[in-house]
């Protein structure tokens, strides 16, 4: 089953200043959605706001909706852990624990997610895991050597892994290739393409040919210096490429600023 996500009115502020304001977007199951705009105008703010993850920084507040399988994640009666578990994140940077091995790393989430696996499971688990990230004939003759030893690349597929192994219904990305070269971006994109029959996919991209090969459907933040960030277009990535309706929109995907 997949699952869409739906944002309502989203503002958010850090202290007194806010920086997004009335966001309202539809994701729709499966596929690949980009977030794409100029530094500073909130992606990744909003994308953290996706998973509860906004919450966590000190005097970051929010308001609005945001619904998954109708329910807004924000109720009292659900859990952070929960939300986190069915909402995974992939960050800038590979973050696999270091000095644990390749194997441990896959299902470190499992606890955490309340998830009790046996030894057979567990087994399965990673196998399939590494398999859906595109990493398993790279890795299954060293599930035992440390995440940190694998390459850049490795790392950031040994986290979607993990990720991937407490089965979320949305996996949220930011920028997981801005620490890569091309060859290691190019896997990230083909795994990309395979997951997203799968389940659904939010990523955040300052690469605007990155967002036309991996995103079916794109939305593209703004902010000036006297208004938080918004989003000003919203559709099928297609469209906002090829035939966008707002000029701000041409103009940032033209490359004339951001
Ligand atoms: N922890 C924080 N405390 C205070 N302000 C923050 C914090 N994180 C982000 N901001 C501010 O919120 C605004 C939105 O930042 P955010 O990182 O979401 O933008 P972005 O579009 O993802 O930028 P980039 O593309 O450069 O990553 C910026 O003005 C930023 O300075």
């Amino acid at each position: 089953m997949l699952y869409g996500l739906e944002t309502r009115n989203v503002s958010a502020w850090f202290g007194d200043r806010k920086v997004l304001d009335r966001v309202s977007l539809t994701v729709a199951p499966g596929g690949v959605t980009a977030l794409i705009g100029p530094s500073g105008c909130g992606k990744s703010t909003y994308l953290r706001i996706l998973n509860r993850m906004h919450e966590m920084v000190r005097g970051a507040a929010l308001a609005g909706e945001v619904l998954l399988d109708g329910r807004d994640i924000y109720d009292p009666q659900q859990r952070p852990t929960e939300v986190r578990r069915r909402i995974g994140m992939v960050f800038q940077r590979p973050n696999p624990f270091p000095a644990m091995s390749v194997y441990d790393n896959v299902i470190s989430g499992l606890r955490l997610a309340g998830i009790k696996a046996d030894r057979r499971r567990k087994d399965h688990l990673v196998e399939s895991s590494l398999r859906r990230a595109g990493l398993w004939t790279e890795v299954s003759s060293r599930l035992r050597t440390p995440g940190g030893a694998l390459s850049g690349g490795q790392q950031q597929r040994l986290c979607i892994a993990r990720s991937l192994a407490v089965s979320p219904d949305i996996l949220l990305m930011d920028e997981p290739c801005s620490a890569l070269d091309p060859t290691s971006t190019r896997r990230i994109e083909e795994t990309i393409a395979e997951l997203r029959s799968e389940l659904t996919i939010v990523i955040v991209t300052h690469n605007m040919q990155q967002a036309q090969r991996v995103s079916q459907s794109c939305a593209f933040f703004l902010a000036t210096h006297d208004t938080p960030g918004h989003i000003v277009e919203s559709g099928p990535t297609e469209q906002l490429f090829e035939a966008p309706r707002d000029s701000r929109t041409a103009d940032y995907v033209g490359g004339r600023f951001g």
